[in-house]
């Protein structure tokens, strides 16, 4: 493997812009798998802007997620996620990065997918497990057996994660790598853009 860190090509860049057009690009994908820190580099390396619907969801109530499931529970969290990301789709081209559970949540893939082009990071579970176990500000993982819970929610959300527009494999190598593994994958799409 190449240990020295090549700046993203700039044609790559430039072709996966054009191949996105208007469009906003959705991660989508498991805790940990990278939305938010890949995202966040490919909007960087696109010169669009980022928003993470996490953040935004944290923002406008002013509460963190633990502290949204505590107080209100998981179905008033995804209502709330619901109408965030309709809001934040209405117009692009921007990268938006969501929350693990936001594309298995009926009314939420409805929004992702008239939206934009949707990506999976897909990781496998020990890749999962390293990064998500050093923190503990995930409230599904607050369980006596928190691995467990991740596999379980792998085997039940894979098969829908699956209905992406694109597949990334998220593993760990250099953050950038990704980024133009991303990138390669838009700039090959096929996938018109609608009006
Ligand atoms: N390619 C990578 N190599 C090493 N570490 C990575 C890589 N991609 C992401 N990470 C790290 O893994 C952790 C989880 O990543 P991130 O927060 O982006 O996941 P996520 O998919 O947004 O999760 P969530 O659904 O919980 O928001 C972070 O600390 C991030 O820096
Ligand atoms: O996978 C999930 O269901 C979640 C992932 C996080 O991004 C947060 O949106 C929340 O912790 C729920
Ligand atoms: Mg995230």
């Amino acid at each position: 493997m190449n240990d020295v860190t090549e700046p993203v090509s700039a044609s790559l860049a430039e072709r996966a812009k054009l191949s996105l057009g208007k469009r906003n690009l959705i991660f989508i994908g498991l805790m940990g798998a990278g939305k938010s820190a890949i995202g966040r580099l490919t909007a960087q390396t696109l010169g669009i802007p980022f928003v993470d619907s996490d953040h935004e969801i944290e923002r406008v109530s002013r509460m963190t997620i633990s502290e949204l499931f505590a107080a209100y529970g998981e179905e008033e969290f995804r209502a709330l996620e619901a109408r965030v990301l309709k809001r934040l789709l209405r117009s692009g081209p921007r990268v938006v990065s969501t929350g693990g559970g936001a594309y298995i949540n009926e009314r939420s893939r409805r929004h992702i997918k008239k939206g934009g082009l949707t990506i999976w990071l897909k990781a496998d579970l020990d890749v999962l497990w390293e990064r998500v176990n050093k923190r503990d500000t995930r409230p599904l993982l607050k369980t006596e057996n928190p691995k467990q819970t991740l596999e379980n929610l792998m085997r039940a959300r894979y098969p829908i994660y699956a209905e992406a527009d694109l597949i990334v494999l998220s593993r760990d190598v250099k953050k950038e790598r990704m980024v133009e593994e991303v990138l390669a994958a838009i700039a090959d799409c096929q996938k018109a853009e609608t009006p």
